[in-house]
């Protein structure tokens, strides 16, 4: 493998240099930059990291110390974070909030990454009157994802019937001139931060994106921003067997047949480290073609919560089913902060429990030949956790290069967000249809099969009926009568006829 690695440190090298890394989308790749300025392959480009971090410190600061206040709240500071995001622009915040908030924070953070709208009910229900002391970030790289867009409308509703003013307390982290910012800025809103276009969503947490939250909850940045940057420099090497996410690839490389990758951390705190490597590892490797546009359908596929709880859940199968995966042990040497622990059976503490489960679980593994990586933290610090993103971040850019991918696009998931835009323009054509019959006097019920051949579209009745159940189920109006488990017997009309919509 030598003189493929010695390749890919090149690449690497290139990369870190301002090569165009991401060559479909004609981009830079320098998310290891935001923890080294200096390597920024420019001065405006290092300045522009360097405004930013101190931009966003000092605007937490202030909202921590009550400088920047809300308008109209009670307790005359903000309280609560309310991030609306979605992918690179939730997974490395929630990882981060969920593994180094403090008890007690100086602002505690919930997070809307979805467009469910009972989980953004939920959300906004859990704040109550604390809405008036929220402080929303509204991150989004392009800046006009949908289900961000989504959240903010419903949040910014919820502001209007709360008599609070949005703009007030609203904070938008996103590209210059995109959409968001467009709206930010003409709404006049508190804040805005900039994403930059050489830093892709799943490599942003150490940028605004994954800053800005974490130091609103109190947690030490700076201490993140280091731990990345020691990482970096200890990937810089191109001594292999010293090169920690060389090696980390190297175990992957050799582990391809499995392409099951099980991260499991043993601390409660690390829950969401494989929920957040799931996009870094699977946007990244998760790919048809190769750079020399081969079909090779690369992937490996990331799940797991933590031990030793999943013992109790799914690693019967992996002890003894079919042998698909491959562990990665996250192992934390510190179980307590000093001067907390007791021994809970002479010479036992609980932590003590924890990592006999560990090393059990690995032994009991390898005894029946399924193989595991170990990478062992001492605690779970900022330092810690900035090490670990920039580990795997650069653990994911090596075995790129050894598999020849870019690792740094995501055309699969467009092909999604194009079919949801289908689905919803042919709900409004099914809307159309419906509208018209139902304005007739009398109403003309129509079957799936006439919706769907007057909206021109019979190869998609399916759908047809798929948007009709789900606007019955919701009060839109629609009436649709017959039995849902044979769909030809339904007939379907609107209640009431829309005669604007009709003429328009
Ligand atoms: O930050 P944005 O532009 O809203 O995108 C959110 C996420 O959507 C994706 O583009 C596709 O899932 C991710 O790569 C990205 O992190």
């Amino acid at each position: 493998m030598e003189p493929r690695f010695q390749a890919a440190f090149k690449a690497m090298e290139e990369l870190e240099k301002g090569a165009i890394a991401n060559p479909d989308e004609g981009r830079m790749v320098g998310h290891y930059w935001l923890r080294n300025p200096k390597l920024a392959p420019n001065s405006f480009l290092r300045l522009q990291i360097e405004n930013t971090l101190e931009a966003l410190l000092k605007f937490s600061n202030d909202v921590v110390s009550g400088k920047i206040k809300p308008p109209s709240s009670p307790e005359g500071r903000f309280t609560q974070v309310l991030s609306v995001g979605i992918g690179g622009s939730a997974l490395g915040p929630q990882f981060v909030a969920e593994a180094l908030a403090p008890d007690n924070p100086p602002l505690k953070i919930r997070f809307i990454d979805n467009t469910d709208p009972a989980g953004i009910d939920h959300q906004i229900a859990q704040l109550g009157p604390e809405l008036a002391s929220t402080l929303v970030i509204v991150i989004s790289k392009s800046g006009g994802t949908p289900e961000t867009r989504n959240g903010l409308l419903e949040v910014q509703k919820a502001f209007r019937e709360a008599g609070l003013n949005f703009a007030k307390q609203g904070v938008a982290i996103t590209q210059e001139k995109s959409l968001l910012d467009n709206t930010a800025r003409i709404e006049g809103w508190l804040a805005r931060f900039p994403m930059f276009d050489w830093v892709g969503g799943r490599t942003s947490e150490m940028s605004a994106v994954g800053l800005l939250p974490a130091a609103l909850q109190g947690i030490d940045i700076k201490e993140m921003l280091t731990g990345g940057h020691l990482m970096d420099e200890a990937n810089r090497t191109t001594v292999l067997r010293n090169n920690p996410a060389a090696l980390l690839a190297l175990c992957w490389y050799w582990a391809s047949d499995c392409v099951d990758m099980v991260v499991l951390p043993y601390k409660d705190s690390l829950l969401l480290f494989s929920r957040y490597l799931q996009q870094l590892v699977m946007e990244s490797i998760g790919k048809e073609f190769d750079l020399n546009g081969n079909r090779v359908n690369q992937g490996l596929t990331v799940y797991g919560n933590k031990g030793s709880t999943d013992q109790h859940a799914y690693i019967q199968q992996l002890r003894d089913g079919v042998h698909n995966f491959f562990v990665t042990f996250i192992e934390v040497l510190r179980d307590r902060p000093p001067g907390h622990d007791w021994e809970l059976e002479p010479g036992v503490t609980c932590g003590d429990y924890l990592f006999g489960m560990l090393q059990g679980t690995r032994s009991a593994l390898y005894s029946n030949e399924r193989e595991s990586i170990t990478v062992t933290v001492e605690e779970v610090t900022p330092r810690s956790v900035g090490a670990l993103i920039g580990l795997y971040e650069r653990a994911v850019g090596i075995y790129a290069s050894l598999v020849n991918i870019n690792a740094y696009h995501q055309p699969g998931v467009e092909a999604g967000k194009k079919a949801a835009g289908e689905v919803l323009a042919l709900q409004k054509r099914v809307l159309a249809v419906l509208n018209e019959a139902s304005c007739k006097d009398p109403v003309e019920p129509l079957t799936l099969e006439e919706v769907a051949d007057r909206c021109h579209a019979t190869e998609d009745i399916e759908m047809i009926y798929k948007i009709i159940a789900h606007m019955a189920a919701n009060d839109r109006a629609i009436i649709a009568e017959g039995n849902c488990g044979s769909p030809r017997s339904i007939k379907v009309f609107l209640g009431e006829c829309n005669v604007d919509a009709l003429y328009g």
